[in-house]
This record gives C-alpha cells, structure tokens and sequence, in this order.
C-alpha cells in the first residue's frame, strides 16, 4: 500500500489540545460559540453540518443550527447574519456552501461580521492572508486543516514545488496562499492548464481538490510525492471517494485517505478557529 496520511488521527490529536483551551476559557467565563447557518435540504450538507455539531458538543462549544428553506429570500439570510453579528454569544458564523442559485453567495458571506468570519471568506481576511499579514486572523479551514497535517509528514515546505489543482474560495486559493506564506513554490492548477502531467511530475507536495473521481493516478506523481485529496465523491453504489486512484500500492509515496483524511481535520480545524475568535473576542471585551 501506499502509506496513509493519518488525517483522524491528527484531527483527534487536535481536538484534545482544543478541548483544554475550551475548558480555559469556560472557567473564564467564556462559552465560545458558533452558529451554522444551512439552507436547503443537500443530503451531504446535511452530514457535514451534524458532523460539525457532534464536534462543537463534545468540545463543550455552544453550536446553533438555523435552517431555511431553498426558497427562502437573500433578505432573509441576511437579516439574520445581521442578528448573529450583533449577538454576544456567537464568536464565529459559517454559512454552508453551496447556496441555492437564486442567492448570491459572495453577498452573503461579506455581510458576516470579519471578527466572526469562521471560513475566513471575508474579503477583510482573505486579504490578510495573501499578505501574510501579522497578527490574528481567521482563515479558511479546510487548506488550514490540511497544513496541520502536513506539517505532521513534511516539517519544511521551504523551496518544495506544491501543485494545488483546483481553485475554488473554499480550498484552492487560501491554500495557494498558505503554501506560498510557508515558502514553498506554489503553482495553480486548474481547468485551463495545458502541462498538467508535467506539473504533477515534478510536483514533491500535490493537493487535488476537482471533484472528480479517480482525477489523479498516484502513478503519474513523483515517487516520493505527498498527495493530499480534498475531494469527496459519491459513486451511484454509495460508496465515497476522493479525486485520487491510488495505482501504485507498493509505493512510498503519501497519500491522505478518503474517508478519514482531509474531512476530520477541517472539522477539527472549524472548531481550532471558533475557539480563537472566542478568544479574540474574551481579549477586546
Ligand atoms: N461554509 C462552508 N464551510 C465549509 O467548511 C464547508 C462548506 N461550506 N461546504 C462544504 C465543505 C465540505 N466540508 C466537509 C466537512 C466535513 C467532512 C467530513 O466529515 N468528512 C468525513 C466523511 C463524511 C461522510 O461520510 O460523508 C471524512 O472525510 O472522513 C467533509 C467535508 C466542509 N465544507
């Protein structure tokens, strides 16, 4: 087999450090909270967001779920962020992706407060980011989850060649960034790129985040590349896969596993950031 990056593991590990800051700030005085907001009634949103409740719950961090209807209007969505804002008892706000056609998601996630802005959408803190700008800010949590777990299997990305392919808000840009702020020499992939197959063999670090099934032969990486899989696919038989085919088991390469890789951590890594802003908040009170 080709060796298992160990995202459940890594994710556990991180969840005990989160769960004595928890305790820390409760004995402060502090719940730190947040609150999903999920619209419409997509299966697999559904599991994500129970997912990142059970892990609120056991970390001892208020969650609130608020639900809408598909159908419901951009004034609706808004008027409630506009509530979580202003509320106290809430340090991070997520708005589930992907929203309903009729509503502009970019408008959405501008109006949450920035010191609130759990996915580090906003474009306050996307900019901090791509600065690389001192100081405390949040981020998105899924490339921030998966640099958590690399630093655990590659401690020096300084001068490696990362080969990112994919570029959504939610993963491929902010990990661009991250990658670029940890030194590495960062290329972007995406739909329009012409030398893919040379890109991924010279690449030493490769995150796939397409949505496409079996989208990456590990045979076509280097031997000792790291591959890191955000996708999550699922076939008709219901089975779950990422965008990587793993066709080289005797290999040395890594490859993070799907389930039980990049999942854990970003919700794992969710939570890591609703306790910093809790703690953000606790600092300017
Ligand atoms: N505003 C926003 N922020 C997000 O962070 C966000 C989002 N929207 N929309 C969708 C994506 C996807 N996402 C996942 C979270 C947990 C698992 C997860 O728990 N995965 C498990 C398996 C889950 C299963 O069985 O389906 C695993 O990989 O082991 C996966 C994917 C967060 N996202």
């Amino acid at each position: 087999m080709t060796k298992l990056i160990d995202g459940k593991q890594v994710a556990e590990n991180l969840k005990v450090q989160i769960a004595s800051s928890v305790k820390k700030l409760i004995a402060l005085g502090i719940t730190p909270g947040i609150a999903v907001i999920l619209v419409g009634d997509d299966p697999a949103s559904q599991i994500y967001v129970r997912n990142k409740q059970r892990a609120a719950e056991k970390l001892g961090i208020d969650s609130e779920v608020i639900t809408f209807p598909a159908t419901v209007s951009e004034e609706k969505i808004l008027a409630k962020i506009n509530g979580l804002n202003a509320n106290p008892a809430i340090d991070a706000i997520l708005v589930q992706s992907p929203l309903p056609d009729h509503i502009d998601e970019h408008h959405i996630q501008s109006a949450i407060a920035p010191e609130k802005d759990v996915d580090g959408f906003h474009a306050h803190n996307v900019g901090a980011l791509f600065a690389n700008s001192e100081g405390y800010y949040p981020m998105a949590n899924t490339p921030r989850g998966i640099m958590t777990l690399l630093k655990e299997y590659v401690p020096d990305l300084t001068g490696k060649n990362a080969l990112v392919i994919g570029r959504s808000i939610l993963v491929g840009r902010p990990m661009m960034a991250m990658l670029n702020n940890a030194n590495a020499t960062v290329t972007l992939a995406h739909r329009h790129t012409k030398n893919l197959a040379q890109l991924v063999a010279t690449a030493d670090v490769i995150i796939v985040a397409v949505g496409k099934p079996h989208f990456l032969k590990m045979s076509a990486a280097k031997a000792d590349a790291v591959v890191i899989d955000v996708g999550i696919n699922r076939l008709e038989d219901g089975q779950l896969v990422g965008d990587v085919l793993d066709d080289m088991p005797d290999s040395e390469q890594l490859l993070t596993p799907v389930p039980g890789g990049v999942g854990p951590m970003t919700i794992a890594t969710l939570m890591q950031t609703t306790i910093e802003l809790a703690q953000q908040h606790s600092i300017f009170e």
